[in-house]
């Protein structure tokens, strides 16, 4: 077998499985007994709950920040510095773009291909765009047998991912019209006397479609963080969120009412075994599981979605079951069954398959389309299918970075 290689897995696959099965040697012989490191959200997680546990940093970034308290991207950065450190016979790499804005996917990748020069890398990888330059052969899977694929163009295949149906529209009695979602003037954040984000003056109103950028560390979950009210730093500033002013006594659910929220990490945090349907009836609580008995109208609406991503026939199976791609869909349909004023998508193609990410963002840019619901959508590839109306870009420097609104059309 050639020294560097890639498993091409689906959203379906068991990935922790095929981790295991790699370091036990059973695909390749070669490696057994010799000394492995994973690079992947898997491993960075165990060193988060590590640190929360013992209050010890086995990892810090180049901030000297914790793991917990870091970007995504720096994360990544600081794992794989780890990784390098320990001097493992060969490293699985799994998603090794994701959460990396285009120059740390440059950096990260120029550190793989020096390293494939002493160590064997063995790469997991679910888009056909992110396989790394050195690898020799890419295998498939199918039930567990190893296929050489032939043609990169395999990846390709055009399968159709419509939505057929209209997206529900069965309207909140007395719905509030807001003139403005979000308003920033002048917002400054820092962090440990660290400028984050300086003199933001940004305005969101509704049925827009903003897209924000910035690379890693630029500030995009914090600014995310002030307006879903999950950040005493709002406080002290010229904020408003739905018409009220930040601090004038409106509570955390007078926000959180009119936000519908996504993040990749949120479908890997849910692991109770509901139905699909309640999952997405849900929604309408914002709480985990289904403690009231829903209301008709609350029923209704949630067929509507089941029925829009064609999902009725498995509206009784457990959430925990559907393939990452499926259940994105359903944590959309729970973000929007109340038909929020703002729907916040973080990161939220991270981890798609080629297939899953061509259906999911048809969903957002049919949303975008139909709804009037505002999207900010945070994201640092190009996604070729999303087309945002604005996008927002947070650049960098010495006081913290500044915003910018970038022309799109
Ligand atoms: N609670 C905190 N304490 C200290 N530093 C923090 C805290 N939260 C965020 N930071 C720092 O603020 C900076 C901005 O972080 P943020 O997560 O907003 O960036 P980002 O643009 O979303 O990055 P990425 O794209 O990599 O996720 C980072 O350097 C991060 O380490």
């Amino acid at each position: 077998m050639s020294k560097h290689v890639a498993f091409y897995i689906s959203n379906d696959e068991n990935k922790k499985q095929l981790v295991k099965d790699i370091i036990s040697g059973n695909y390749i012989n070669e490696i057994k007994g010799l000394v492995s490191a994973v690079f992947s959200e898997i491993t960075l997680s165990k060193f988060i709950e590590e640190e929360l546990r013992h209050g010890e940093f086995y990892i810090s970034t180049e901030t000297r920040n914790s793991l917990k308290n870091s970007s995504q991207g720096e994360r990544r950065k600081a794992l794989l510095n780890y990784i390098i450190a320990q001097n493992p016979d060969y490293i699985i790499a799994d998603n090794v773009l994701d959460s990396l804005d285009i120059n740390s996917q440059k950096e990260i990748l120029n550190t793989f291909c020096e390293l494939s020069s002493k160590h064997r890398i063995i790469q997991i990888v679910n888009r056909g765009r992110d396989i790394l330059p050195f690898i020799e052969t890419v295998y498939k899977l199918p039930e567990n047998k190893l296929i050489p694929v032939q043609s990169i163009l395999e990846f390709d295949k055009d399968v159709p991912h419509h939505f057929i149906k209209t997206l529900p529209q069965f309207y909140k009695k007395n719905k509030i019209q807001f003139k403005s979602l979000v308003r920033f003037n002048k917002v400054f954040v820092s962090y440990l006397e660290r400028p984050i984000v300086n003199s933001i003056s940004w305005e969101i109103k509704p049925g827009e479609f903003w897209q924000l950028i910035g690379p890693n560390g630029s500030g995009k979950s914090t600014l995310l963080t002030l307006i879903s009210g999950d950040n005493p730093k709002a406080y002290s500033q010229d904020i408003t969120i739905f018409g009220m002013k930040k601090g004038s006594g409106e509570s955390i659910w007078d926000i959180k009412e009119h936000i519908g929220y996504f993040s990749s990490e949120l479908s890997r945090s849910f692991k109770r075994s509901d139905t699909v349907e309640n999952m997405i009836i849900s929604g309408f609580l914002d709480s985990v599981g289904l403690y009231k008995k829903p209301s008709d109208r609350q029923i209704l609406l949630a067929h509507q979605w089941l029925l829009l991503l064609n999902m009725d026939k498995v509206k009784n199976k457990s959430f925990r079951f559907l393939s990452e791609g499926h259940k994105r869909l359903v944590l959309i349909a729970r973000a929007m069954v109340k038909q929020p004023a703002l729907l916040i998508l973080d990161e939220p193609t991270n981890g798609l398959d080629d297939s899953d990410l061509k259906l999911f963002t048809n969903l957002i840019n049919k949303i975008a389309k139909e709804s009037d619901t505002a999207i900010i959508y945070v994201s640092h590839r190009k996604e070729e299918f999303i087309k945002p109306d604005y996008v927002y870009e947070l650049v960098p420097g010495q006081n913290g970075s500044i915003g910018k609104v970038l022309n799109v059309h």
